[in-house]
């Protein structure tokens, strides 16, 4: 027993000492997953800087993180001086940039949330190992990139991982925390701390395809589209049937539109392209007709429902 307490003891020590090392975070991307992991880092006290290449990215998100804290400050707090003190400081601990580079000066931790393609990311990444410190941890929030195939575009592979974030951000409890076989023990468990310093419940995860809960979801979602595609069933009927039978918070259909058809599209096009023999990795004609019809889902206005703007 005292064994087992003097271990707790140590490694509650070790993550704390870990997490206190993650101070400045600068996350890239601000739209609906950089937003969510750059507010949620501002509310648990990190000094965070959101950046994006597109300045009318960069105001959305504010404008959503606004939002979304005072959701947070309402539940926490309820109405009053407590929620108005976390909303301000909560705020006044993120800064936004357009320019990447400059950004990483000072980061402890750059997690990485921009659009789902490798060679934009492995782009990214090659400018920000030579601006960083030598310090400083790099994560992909890829959904479905594996991190090995991102990290080769830095010399920094030790100091490199995953950290998949769940959307909406500031509600899911999950974080996937990838390693590749690179990645050191101390970088892992400061990846480890720092999720759970954001409040976030993490599981291991190894550099598989979708990581753990893609893996599950994403053929689930195509295997729905696929059931639309051969006129089995209605998308709304498929919805209404996996809510009310299956006690899922939303139909795979809602859940997509929620996710992003562009997004849902960049993960299949890649895993068909690795995995052309599978058949659920196969492109799906509706999917292809909406994405080219620019209906993205919740964020566009219109997927496979349509949303007010
Ligand atoms: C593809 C990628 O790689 C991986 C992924 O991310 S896959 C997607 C994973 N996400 C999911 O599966 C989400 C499934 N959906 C859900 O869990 C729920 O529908 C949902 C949490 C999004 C919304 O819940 P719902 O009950 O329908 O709506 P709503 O009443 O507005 O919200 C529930 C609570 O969450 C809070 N909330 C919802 N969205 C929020 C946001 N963006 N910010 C802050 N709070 C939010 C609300 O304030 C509300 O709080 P309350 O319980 O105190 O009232
Ligand atoms: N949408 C989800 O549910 C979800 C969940 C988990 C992980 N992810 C992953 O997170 C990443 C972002 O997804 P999202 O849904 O937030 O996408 P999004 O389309 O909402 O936002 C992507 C943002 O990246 C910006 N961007 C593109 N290239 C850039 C660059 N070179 N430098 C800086 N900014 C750049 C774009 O301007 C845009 O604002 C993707 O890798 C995605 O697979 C998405």
């Amino acid at each position: 027993m005292a064994f087992f307490t003097h271990l707790t003891r140590r490694s509650l020590a070790q993550s704390a000492a870990m997490a206190n090392a993650i101070k400045n975070v600068t996350v890239i991307g601000s739209g609906l997953m950089g937003a969510g992991i750059a507010q949620v880092a501002a509310q648990t006290g990190h000094s965070v800087t959101m950046v994006d290449i597109d300045p009318v990215a960069v105001g959305k998100a504010e404008k959503r993180i606004a939002d979304s804290i005072s959701r947070v400050a309402k539940k926490k707090f309820g109405e009053g001086d407590e929620a108005t003190k976390f909303v301000s400081e909560s705020l006044s601990r993120l800064r936004t940039s357009t320019d990447a580079v400059a950004s990483v000066e000072s980061a402890d931790l750059v997690v990485e949330a921009i659009v789902e393609n490798l060679k934009t990311k492995k782009e990214l990444f090659s400018k920000l190992d030579n601006a960083a410190p030598a310090h400083t941890i790099f994560a992909s929030n890829t959904s479905s990139i594996p991190i090995a195939k991102i990290a080769e575009a830095t010399n920094r592979l030790d100091r490199f991982g995953g950290l998949h974030f769940f959307n909406p951000v500031p509600v899911m409890k999950l974080l996937e925390v990838v390693r590749i076989p690179e990645t050191s023990s101390d970088t892992y468990d400061a990846m480890t701390a720092w999720g759970k310093a954001m409040g976030k419940v993490t599981v291991e995860c190894k550099d598989t395809p979708g990581f753990i809960v893609n893996r599950l979801l994403v053929p689930f979602m195509f295997e729905a589209v696929r059931m639309v595609e051969r006129g089995e069933a209605s998308p709304k009927d498929v919805d209404t049937a996996m809510k009310l039978g299956a006690g899922h918070p939303m139909g795979p259909f809602e859940l997509m539109d929620y996710v992003g058809l562009d997004t849902g599209k960049f993960i299949i096009d890649g895993w068909h392209k690795d995995y052309p023999d599978v058949e659920i990795f196969s492109p799906s004609p509706l999917l292809e007709k909406l994405v080219s019809e620019g209906k993205h889902g919740v964020k566009s206005g219109e997927g496979f429902y349509k949303y007010k703007k």
